[in-house]
């Protein structure tokens, strides 16, 4: 049988706030805290941003404020966004313009592609084959072993970062070093997606809750992501040249609820086409005994 004792070891730093934030929250109150199903199916629509923290990833390095706007993020708001992350703009670019390509092409020529067994296949099918109106369709040539060279070092340089972010989420909470880090899996699963405009009363993504550890997403500039706090909807808008993440029902679990995952859905009300690439980082199984 195994028994969740006590998540977290405390290091030596100060952790009265992170023991507080343990304290106050129970599992009892965390669960109420939880989406009803009539909520979940409600037509949500945000009318006001959420005030997300915008977190300096280099700042982080010798600023206690950034690791107080970490600690923020990951106990109350369940949403961030990452400045300064230190991704190459031209990888950055080289990954949206062949999304964009891969997308405009012919269902039939996108489908022709889904055997291809390349490292995307391995780690989670990148992009999706659903069909589109053909009006969107721009037939090219696409060179798939380049396209999937292109995201297996995108998804290399997102692990980092995501790794290094954990490290900061350790510091943030007062936890003995590698407490998260020796338990997060150093994989990302990578999608692109794609959305037409999403019709009234429907989704794009209908709500809920990421399942691993943390989500790290790039979005373009239609906007449409939205996340519940305390009962209300948050729109959270594009900011130029950050990631958004949030946090999964894993890093929640095994936080005993001081870390929050949060509930969110996408509807795309303002572009004919958007694109997003969330990378999902999940528990390494390998250490959930000890
Ligand atoms: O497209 C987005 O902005 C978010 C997608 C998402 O929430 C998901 O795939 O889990
Ligand atoms: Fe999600």
């Amino acid at each position: 049988m195994f028994t969740l004792s006590f998540a977290f070891k405390t290091s030596n730093r100060d952790t009265s706030n992170y023991l507080r934030h343990f304290l106050s929250i129970n599992h009892k109150e965390k669960s109420m805290r939880k989406i009803t199903p009539e909520e979940k199916f409600k037509n949500a629509r945000a009318k006001k941003v959420l005030s997300a923290p915008v977190i300096d990833m280099e700042r982080l390095l010798y600023d206690s404020k950034e690791n107080e706007k970490l600690y923020e993020a990951l106990v109350n708001a369940g949403f961030l966004y990452l400045s300064n992350h230190g991704i190459d703009k031209n990888l950055i670019q080289e990954i949206k313009r062949v999304s964009a390509e891969f997308y405009h092409l012919p269902a039939s020529k996108r489908k022709e592609l889904e055997d291809f067994k390349g490292n995307l296949i391995h780690d989670g099918s990148a992009f999706s084959l659903s069909p589109f109106a053909k009006s969107i369709e721009k037939d090219a040539n696409i060179d798939i072993e380049y396209v999937d060279s292109l995201f297996y070092k995108y998804i290399g340089e997102i692990t980092n970062l995501a790794l290094r972010l954990v490290s900061f989420f350790e510091i943030a909470l007062g936890l003995e070093k590698g407490r998260l880090l020796n338990r997060v899996e150093p994989h990302g699963v990578q999608n692109a997606l794609c959305y037409e405009r999403t019709p009234p009363k429907k989704w794009g993504v209908p709500g809920h809750y990421d399942n691993g550890f943390l989500t790290i997403l790039m979005q373009d500039d239609a906007g449409g992501l939205q996340a519940m706090s305390k009962d209300e909807w948050f729109s959270i808008p594009p900011v130029k040249d950050t990631f958004v993440v949030n946090f999964g029902n894993m890093l929640e679990h095994i936080s005993y609820g001081v870390v929050t995952a949060t509930w969110h859905n996408v509807r795309n009300t303002s572009a004919p086409l958007r694109w997003s690439w969330p990378t999902f980082f999940g528990k390494w199984f390998l250490h959930i005994f000890y």
